[in-house]
């Protein structure tokens, strides 16, 4: 098997030598391309009773069902409406255990400080490589079957060199977006010599991680005992942006501390949780976000809000609404975690955006699918375009507004 036909997700791969068939896909009754030139020319492009031509695992042709060209094969979506497959750019996927009780104790009053990351690394640590493979394929299973084509998936349970680098290999597997996070917290052996731990993670480990991994992230919180301050942050994102990883930032999640400003700083890509932000920060992730370049996601920091922890936590959600009239981009995804949400729905993610966070609900889904591709700086997924991807997710419902209309109801399936 070639490189570019690995079993990764999404992916779609056709034998070599064997010419490409062309699929339309019609009876769309609502199509959104998040291309603001086609359709009814707002940022979600909505066109009606659309069609899609789609050619290996591309987007060949978009427009109206009654003008589309003749094709190999075709379906009929009977009215159904067509959105950007959800692009989940924030998930720790590799990991073993179950931390429901945590949940149930949070729900009751007590608050998540991250201590608990220490007993999925136990229980990962002890898991085998299949075992951790069938995880991941089940939880990415249950992703595609609610609408999601594109995953990011970190590391983070593991720990030491050599369990880091193996999480990192498995999720290798499944995604290309693969992320770099062993400054997760502090593990207990490292304590009372956190500094050995920060020398370990931007040194021995990073060196067995980096062949794995495009990203890397950094839990930076200073207000968790567990986890990293900006110092520290910074060191070892210097260090993996050395060896060729492109930063993220986990930031501003329990209190507020340096995490935007330093992800900002170094052009991360996203920052991520943004619950607990100053104006100051809000005025820089609005800078951050005019620098993104949707044709050519390269530059400038998105700010990734993930209202599945909030939910699950019992915490203040973050204020949307003001990263967005500072000019900020933002992002939306599930953290599918075992601690603080685990949960792998785009849908429930939207609805909470929606209904917690005063987003309207074509920004929510805009959040969903085109700012989490900004958040991995990828120009060929979160969009319906020639050229794109064929990431299609249909709804079970004549229109998008049923993603928060409906909430709970599985509407979303990936095509
Ligand atoms: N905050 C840090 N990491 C995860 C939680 C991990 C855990 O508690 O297991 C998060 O993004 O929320
Ligand atoms: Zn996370």
């Amino acid at each position: 098997m070639s490189a570019a036909c690995s079993p990764k997700f999404s992916k779609n791969c056709r034998p070599e030598g064997e010419s490409s068939v062309s699929h339309l896909v019609t009876g769309i009754g609502q199509l959104v391309t998040n291309d603001p030139s086609v359709g009814d020319g707002s940022a979600l492009g909505l066109l009606d009773d659309a069609a899609v031509v789609i050619e290996d695992d591309r987007i060949a042709w978009v427009g109206s069902a009654a003008s589309a060209p003749p094709s190999d094969s075709a379906q009929d979506l009977g009215g159904r409406a067509v959105v950007p497959g959800f692009v989940d750019s924030h998930s720790h996927l590799v990991f073993a255990g179950d931390r429901s009780g945590e949940f149930a104790a949070r729900m009751t009053g007590e608050p998540y400080t991250g201590g608990g990351i220490a007993t999925t690394m136990a229980a990962t640590r002890a898991a085998s490589d299949d075992q951790l493979r069938q995880h991941v394929g089940t939880l990415l299973a249950e992703m595609r079957s609610q609408g999601t084509t594109t995953v990011e998936i970190k590391s983070g349970y593991g720990l030491d060199v050599e369990q880091e680098s193996r999480a990192l290999r498995i999720a290798a597997e499944f995604t290309s977006e693969v992320t770099y996070l062993g400054a997760h917290v502090v593990p207990p052996l490292f304590r009372d010599r956190r500094h050995e731990y920060v020398e370990l993670v931007a040194g021995e480990m990073l060196e067995a991680c980096a062949p794995h991994a495009r990203w890397a992230d950094v839990f930076c919180e200073p207000a968790s005992a567990h986890a990293f301050d900006g110092d520290e942050t910074r060191t070892v994102l210097r260090a993996c942006a050395e060896a060729g990883l492109l930063p993220r930032v986990h930031g501003n999640q329990l209190a507020e501390g340096p995490g935007a400003q330093i992800a900002v700083e170094l052009d991360a890509a996203s920052v991520d949780h943004c619950t607990y932000l100053t104006d100051a920060d809000v005025a820089a992730l609005g800078a951050a976000g005019r620098l993104v370049d949707s044709e050519n996601p390269v530059t400038g920091t998105v700010a990734t809000l993930l209202p599945g922890v909030e939910f699950s936590t019992r915490s203040p959600y973050p204020d949307a609404r003001r990263l967005l009239d500072a000019g900020a981009v933002v992002a939306l995804a599930t953290d599918c975690n075992p601690g603080t949400c685990f949960s792998s729905s785009m849908p429930l993610i939207i609805a909470l955006a929606v209904r917690e966070m005063k987003l309207s609900p074509a920004q929510a889904l805009l959040a969903a699918t085109l700012g989490g591709a900004l958040a991995l700086r990828r120009a060929d997924v979160g969009r319906i375009r020639v050229g794109a991807r064929a990431d299609l997710t249909v709804l079970e419902a004549p229109s998008y507004l049923h993603l928060a209309y409906r909430p709970g109801v599985p509407l979303a399936r990936a095509l």
